[in-house]
């Protein structure tokens, strides 16, 4: 199931699609069903109520709003721990495709953009290769619970993501304008951050890529054999169908806070069911074993757990996918407007952590704690604005599995 987003970054992604990835399927024989999502929560309600086992995977083409939708629909369903098995793939249509990115650069390929990242990630979508994925479970202070596969960020990083929507129709330069308006008007927050380093805690063993192909026998034609070893045998049962279903009234607006994260289901069947044994009850102190960081003044917070926070934000050059690690950076207050810029410039080219800056700092951890003090600001999730107020999070290394390369 191919879900199109069609509003997502230029508003060009069904455009995008039928002009570069559907001819790639057909020449590869994979088929699919497109869904064109017509409101905020129609991926996440068709995900949560589907029969899965139509599926061989869930392709998004949108930003990584829509993977956010589709990955907290399908952990909202009772056989979450079976649902989050879909593979999952990303075609990128936004104006940020952080994930479409980092799973370009996992692949160790020179970097690219706009429409060649597009046909590089339509390129893996063909050859179906299957990995892990880290996802985070992320506690909220009205204790609902969401998962989240890319970021969690407060001040800097959330005020410009959140404020650059508006200029969404120049791509991913909305972030570079974005950047420079909030410099002009720098501002300073206060809170209490704490983490478990990732040394207190060895990684889990799990298992690591698996080559298996979830569509099409006939890819042996185009891609060697070996890597595509095993062939679901859902493959029978799909048809070569394409649902075209617009409605182009029915714009929300994507900045709205999530407000419909289903607390009850969550308390009750996930809560119970998948355990985040790494934390406490949000009212409840800190383990001995985190360290808490003694500085109040944070101008941001950044929790990532990709590469890269955009296109050309490559935030974490060593990261994987399923690494297992929440890749933790803030920078405190006293840096100059200047310096700044000079960071977020450097991360394009991976280099901000060879600038020296004694005010960033960068934490491999595996949980997570922060606790505004500043009466106002923004905390978003994957690029999604979430409730203000403390909020944790634990990593669960290679729980959802992601097409890549
Ligand atoms: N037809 C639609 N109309 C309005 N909103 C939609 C529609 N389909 C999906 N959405 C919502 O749009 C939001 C943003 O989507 P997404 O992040 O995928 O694109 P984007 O915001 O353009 O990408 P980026 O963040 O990279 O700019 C999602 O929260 C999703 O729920």
């Amino acid at each position: 199931m191919i879900l199109v987003n069609p509003h997502s970054g230029r508003g060009q992604a069904l455009q995008l699609f039928t002009g570069h990835i559907q001819a790639m399927l057909t020449e590869a024989s994979v088929s699919y069903t497109l869904v064109i999502t017509e409101h905020q929560n129609h991926a996440r309600e068709l995900v949560r109520n589907a029969d899965l086992s139509q599926w061989d995977a869930l392709v998004i083409m949108s930003g990584d709003g829509l993977l956010f939708e589709v990955i907290n629909g399908l952990m909202e369903r009772e056989d979450w721990q079976q649902a989050i098995q879909t593979p999952l793939g990303i075609l990128p249509g936004g104006s940020g495709n952080a994930l479409a990115a980092s799973i370009h650069n996992y692949s160790q390929l020179p970097p690219a953009w706009n429409e060649e990242l597009l046909l590089s990630c339509g390129f893996m979508l063909c050859k179906g290769l299957v990995g892990s994925l880290d996802l985070v479970s992320v506690h909220l202070a009205s204790r609902q619970r969401l998962f989240s596969f890319l970021s969690l960020a407060w001040g800097f990083v959330a005020d410009v993501d959140i404020e650059s929507e508006k200029y969404r129709h120049v791509g991913a330069i909305r972030f570079l304008m974005g950047t420079l308006v909030r410099l002009a008007s720098l501002r300073v927050y206060q809170g209490r951050l704490a983490y478990l380093p990732a040394k207190e805690v060895p990684k889990p063993s799990k298992k690591n890529v698996k080559a298996t192909h979830p569509m099409s026998t006939s890819l042996c034609s185009s891609f060697p054999c070996h890597l595509i070893p095993n062939v679901s045998p859902k493959q029978s049962s799909l048809t070569n169908c394409t649902d075209m279903n617009i409605n182009q009234n029915s714009i929300t607006n994507s900045s709205n806070v999530i407000t419909n994260m289903r607390p009850e289901t969550q308390s009750n069947s996930m809560t119970t069911s998948l355990v985040d044994s790494l934390l406490p009850s949000l009212d409840q102190q800190v383990p001995e074993n985190w360290t808490v960081v003694n500085e109040e003044d944070f101008v941001l917070v950044l929790a990532i757990y990709q590469s890269h926070l955009a296109e050309d934000l490559w935030t974490v050059p060593g990261a994987m996918a399923d690494d297992g690690l929440i890749h933790l950076f803030y920078v405190t207050a006293g840096i100059s407007r200047p310096a700044l810029l000079r960071l977020f410039l450097a991360m394009e080219k991976g280099s901000h952590l060879a600038c020296g800056c004694p005010h960033l700092v960068y934490e491999k951890v595996r949980a997570l704690r922060l606790e505004p003090i500043s009466q106002q600001g923004m905390i978003t999730v994957d690029g999604e604005v979430v409730e203000y107020g403390p909020i944790q999070a634990q990593v669960h290394p290679g729980m959802a599995k992601l097409i890549c390369g």
